[in-house]
């Protein structure tokens, strides 16, 4: 099996997208990349994991189920590019900006105020009992505190530390409100809170510390 990181690019891109240090100041938003269907194909992996979360396979179909994704790997070999030309994490007109590592969410509004987003953790985020589990509820406090933080200092922050205060349990498969924004900054030091609602019940709230980075900083 070959990891990420040991796989070649197998698509070149152009020199621009050369990675120089740390994360990009800016990087191309996009709404062509991976075409009109890679959302739907996003989809369709995001449902295939929510289904391998409750299948029980028998050995046959397991065995079946992993030569159909070693030929769909191997298809997806031929088209591998830089993380700055996936379309993962640069469309902006599909849930989470394409990102399938993030639970989908959808933004509603987003601006130095502060962004709130629908969020929606599936099945395959399910923590135990039937609803989520606490780590993915703190990775979308996360990816849009980053937001709440990158759209007051117009540039690029990368987590101090987050804390998540879970106050009830956060269920799969609903839309849930969820809301960030920076309550102060002291130089580079932003400090974001978050809430995530279910209906008027509250679910869970996040404080957390964004830094931004220095030109070129990893
Ligand atoms: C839109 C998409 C959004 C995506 C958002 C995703 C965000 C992420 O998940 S980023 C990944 C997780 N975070 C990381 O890996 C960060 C790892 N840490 C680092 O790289 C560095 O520690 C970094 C860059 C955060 C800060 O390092 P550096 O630039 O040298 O700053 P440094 O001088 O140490 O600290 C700056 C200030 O912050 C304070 N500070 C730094 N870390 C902490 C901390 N954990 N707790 C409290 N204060 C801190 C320092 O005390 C200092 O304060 P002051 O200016 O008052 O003296």
């Amino acid at each position: 099996m070959t990891g990420a990181s040991e796989q070649a690019q197998s698509v070149q891109t152009d020199d621009a997208a050369q990675h120089t240090g740390g994360f990009r100041a800016s990087f191309d938003v996009t709404t062509e990349r991976g075409g009109q269907s890679y959302g739907e194909m996003v989809e369709q992996v995001r449902t295939f994991m929510d289904k391998v979360r409750y299948a029980s396979p028998t050995p046959d179909l397991a065995d079946e189920v992993i030569d159909d994704l070693k030929k769909l790997n191997a298809k997806l070999d031929t088209m591998l590019v830089d993380e700055w030309t996936s379309p993962s994490g640069t469309r902006i007109d599909l849930p989470s900006r394409g990102n399938i590592t993030l639970p989908p969410y959808e933004i509603l509004d987003g601006g130095p105020e502060g962004v709130e987003a629908t969020v929606t953790f599936r099945r395959f985020h399910l923590g135990g009992n039937g609803v989520a589990h606490g780590g993915h509820v703190a990775i979308a406090f996360d990816d849009l505190g980053g937001m709440a933080a990158a759209l007051k200092l117009g540039g690029v922050a990368r987590t101090g530390y987050l804390t998540v205060h879970y106050r009830s349990l956060t269920p799969l498969e609903t839309p849930l409100a969820i809301r960030t924004w920076v309550e102060r900054f002291e130089g580079r030091k932003y400090f974001v809170r978050g809430t995530l609602y279910d209906g008027d019940r509250l679910c869970a709230e996040m404080e957390a510390l964004f830094i931004a980075l220095k030109p070129g900083q990893a």
